[in-house]
């Protein structure tokens, strides 16, 4: 049976849960339940701290965990690498990991070096600060680490940035390239085996991935312009092509990017397609 790791709580949990269940698996009803069983996909769910799921897949006790990219970087065991391997990017629960310090300063990285430095993520800062060649104290904290340098324990700062709300509120601002630039992800213990049960959950998950990211839009287009209008909606392999009882028209199919949605069906409009409609995948296999 399939073991995976899924936030508890925190700014992920929501939408994993949300993702795992459009994906076809049983979550739990009761927010205090720490298992659900799946007997039908063969699948254990345990519902754990968003820090430690890294550390309990890394240790091979879990075969595959959702969890945050900074936090599978911050779980790294030793220099080499990262004791978790990230096997699909989610595409939701985006942040960025960043330096900053108080209003006022022009910040630069070399500032960095000789500070007190407050973050919850310590192996990632520290493995960035090697890699920069600056040392600084750094000063682990579990949370709130916004507050920090007010209280006088650190110089600087390094934590998760969303919003930008916390930083603001607390007169902080980023500086430097974002250590990380992190998404909610899929992981398994870094160079184990990618069994069939593993490689399932993952296309069940990138099913809705795509599903959330791409749109279907039909449309009817005039023969002639046929060509210009498969350039504008080239598909995944090819747009499906449908005869029209009106022969000099054809019904035209394509999946395009949902950021891209609104531009091109501007660009269809104004080549002269019809009745060019727009609708959600709920999910799909690629
Ligand atoms: N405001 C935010 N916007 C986007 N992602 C966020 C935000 N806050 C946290 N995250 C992401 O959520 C993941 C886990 O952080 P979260 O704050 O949920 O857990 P935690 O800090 O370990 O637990 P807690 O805050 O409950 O003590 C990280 O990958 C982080 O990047
Ligand atoms: O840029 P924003 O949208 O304001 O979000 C960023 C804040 O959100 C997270 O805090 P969380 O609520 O998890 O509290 P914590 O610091 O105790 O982890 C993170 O640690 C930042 O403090
Ligand atoms: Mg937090």
């Amino acid at each position: 049976m399939l073991r995976v790791a899924v936030p508890n709580k925190g700014a992920l949990a929501e939408r994993a849960s949300a993702m795992l269940t459009e994906a076809g698996y049983r979550q739990r009803h009761e927010p205090r339940d720490l298992t659900v069983l799946d007997p039908a996909n063969d699948v254990e769910f345990f519902f754990l701290r968003p820090k430690d799921i890294a550390i309990y897949v890394a240790s091979g006790d879990l075969d595959l965990g959702i969890t945050g990219r900074d936090l599978a970087e911050d779980s790294g065991a030793d220099e080499n690498g990262d004791a978790v391997q990230e096997m699909l990017a989610l595409g939701f629960g985006g942040s960025t990991f960043r330096y900053a310090g108080p209003r006022g300063t022009d910040w630069q990285i070399s500032d960095l070096e000789g500070k007190r430095l407050a973050t919850a993520y310590p192996k990632l800062v520290g493995k960035d600060l090697r890699r920069r060649g600056i040392t600084a104290k750094v000063i682990r904290l579990d949370g709130a680490v916004e507050i920090s340098i007010q209280l006088g324990v650190a110089d600087l700062i390094a934590d998760v940035v969303g919003s930008g709300r916390t930083l603001r509120q607390h007169d902080l601002v980023p500086f430097g390239e974002p250590i990380c630039n992190s998404e909610a992800v899929l992981v398994h213990r870094r160079g184990s085996e990618e069994s069939a049960a593993k490689l399932q959950l993952k296309a069940r998950l990138q099913g809705v991935v795509f599903a959330q990211q791409y749109l279907m839009i039909d449309y009817d287009c005039p023969r002639s312009l046929l060509e210009k209008a498969i350039a504008l909606t080239p598909g995944l392999e090819s747009p499906t092509v449908a005869p029209l009882a009106h022969e000099d028209w054809v019904a035209v199919r394509s999946m395009v990017p949902r950021k891209d949605a609104n531009q091109t069906m501007d660009e269809l409009a104004a080549l002269g397609a019809k009745a060019v409609l727009a609708s959600d995948i709920r999910f799909c296999r690629l």
